[in-house]
């Protein structure tokens, strides 16, 4: 969808910003190119529409070179979100959102009604802040206007410069989670600048990692924080890859264990026998329709004997995770919780439960998939003990 082919940028005081870069973002992909100030990042942005020429080689966008189209045309192929936000302080949230489908030609009722519509999917509703001004919101609010407004003449491209630069941590992370899963409907081709590792690893599909003004490794988040091509990759990534590792690994139900299981209206002395064949000293308990309710310790079984229900003694388990969530988020439900398991669902279907030594195995079977180039299904350890 977007391709760079020996791609070369020296400013008119002879600075070269960057120099022979090739590569590709597929169609639907999102890329972040990462890498410390001034090594590149912008111009390589700023070059996709135009904003920058390069000087030598050629970008391809949907096959055809830029070169040749009209950047006024080609910049309404492509939105543009910058940290600064850069909405019209004399317009209202609804307006600054409709510029360009406004810009385009569409109807002033049509423009208005898909920026409702944006603003509604980014999480803002219309009807509180379409009429508000950019003054008149938080941080994160403006930042979200600026991806609606990007969004809202549905270009098939999206470049985005640091987009959650100025907001706080919380706020960032928040935003990052919104964005993540607003691509996962909208499927835009996405080139993300980012000077954060962390947030590079959390938002590729793949990562460009630059250093001076070229790509030092140009890979999925796996493959740059487990295998990094150079030194200085291997630096910029950080001696704590392992651990932002646990951002991009997700939890397979592969990795889970299958703990004993009792429902709220079983008889306790029924779960109590179940129990004691296996030697575990809880089970998970769930409710009439298969759900997560929470647990029972065996001992509250044994103590209560022949009387009641499961449901008397269980406890509620708040610590849950879907699957195909990060071991991260596993592992910060169970500090959270200060829990020694976290329960991992599919919709509202109890899977199993993540423990700490699952998890670990969980990591280092990813390690081992991919400094082997394999799937990580295809890598068994036989005990923890191995892993
Ligand atoms: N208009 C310009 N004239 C001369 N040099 C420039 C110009 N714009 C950028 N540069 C230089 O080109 C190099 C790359 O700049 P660029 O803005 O692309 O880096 P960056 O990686 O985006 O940095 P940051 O993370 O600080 O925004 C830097 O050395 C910068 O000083």
């Amino acid at each position: 969808m977007i391709r760079f082919e020996q791609v070369g940028k020296v400013y008119p005081d002879g600075t070269s910003a960057v120099d022979g870069l090739s590569f590709e973002v597929a169609e639907g992909e999102l890329v972040t190119l990462v890498g410390p100030s001034g090594c590149g990042k912008t111009t390589t942005m700023m070059m996709v529409n135009r904003l920058i020429e390069p000087s030598s080689g050629r970008i391809l966008v949907d096959g055809e070179d830029i070169s040749g189209v009209d950047p006024v045309k080609l910049r309404r192929r492509i939105g543009y979100v910058i940290q600064q936000v850069g909405l019209f302080p004399h317009r209202t949230v609804l307006d600054n959102t409709a510029t360009v489908p406004a810009l385009v030609g569409w109807k002033r009722a049509r423009a208005r009604e898909r920026a409702a519509e944006l603003l509604d999917l980014v999480g803002l509703d219309p009807k509180t802040y379409g009429s508000r001004y950019p003054a008149q919101l938080s941080g994160g609010q403006r930042q979200r206007v600026g991806v609606a407004r990007a969004l809202a003449a549905d270009p098939p491209v999206l470049l985005m410069d640091e987009p959650f630069g100025a907001v706080d941590p919380v706020v960032r992370e928040r935003l990052q989670n919104e964005f993540l899963s607003l691509q996962a409907t909208v499927r835009k081709t996405v080139l993300m600048v980012t000077h954060d590792i962390e947030e590079a690893v959390r938002m590729g599909d793949r990562i460009a990692v630059y250093g001076a003004g070229r790509i030092e490794q140009f890979d999925t988040p796996g493959a740059v924080l487990g295998s990094p091509a150079t030194p200085y990759v291997a630096e910029f990534v950080g001696a704590d890859r392992g651990l932002k590792r646990l951002s991009v690994t997700t939890i397979e139900p592969d990795d889970l264990e299958e703990p004993p299981v009792a429902r709220l209206d079983e008889p306790v002395a029924a779960a109590a026998a179940r129990l004691g064949g296996t030697g575990a000293r809880w089970a998970v308990v769930l409710n009439g329709e298969g759900d997560l309710h929470g647990w029972v310790a065996a001992d509250a079984l044994w103590i209560a004997g022949e009387h009641g229900t499961v449901g008397e003694l269980a406890r509620r388990m708040d610590a849950w995770v879907p699957v195909g969530a990060p071991l991260k988020q596993a592992f910060s439900e169970m500090l959270q919780h200060d829990a020694g398991w976290v329960a991992v669902l599919d919709g509202s279907r109890f899977l199993g439960v993540l423990t700490p030594a699952k998890l670990h195995e969980a990591l280092r079977r990813s390690v081992d998939a991919d400094a082997r180039g394999v799937g990580r299904d295809e890598v068994r350890f036989d005990s923890v003990a191995d892993a």
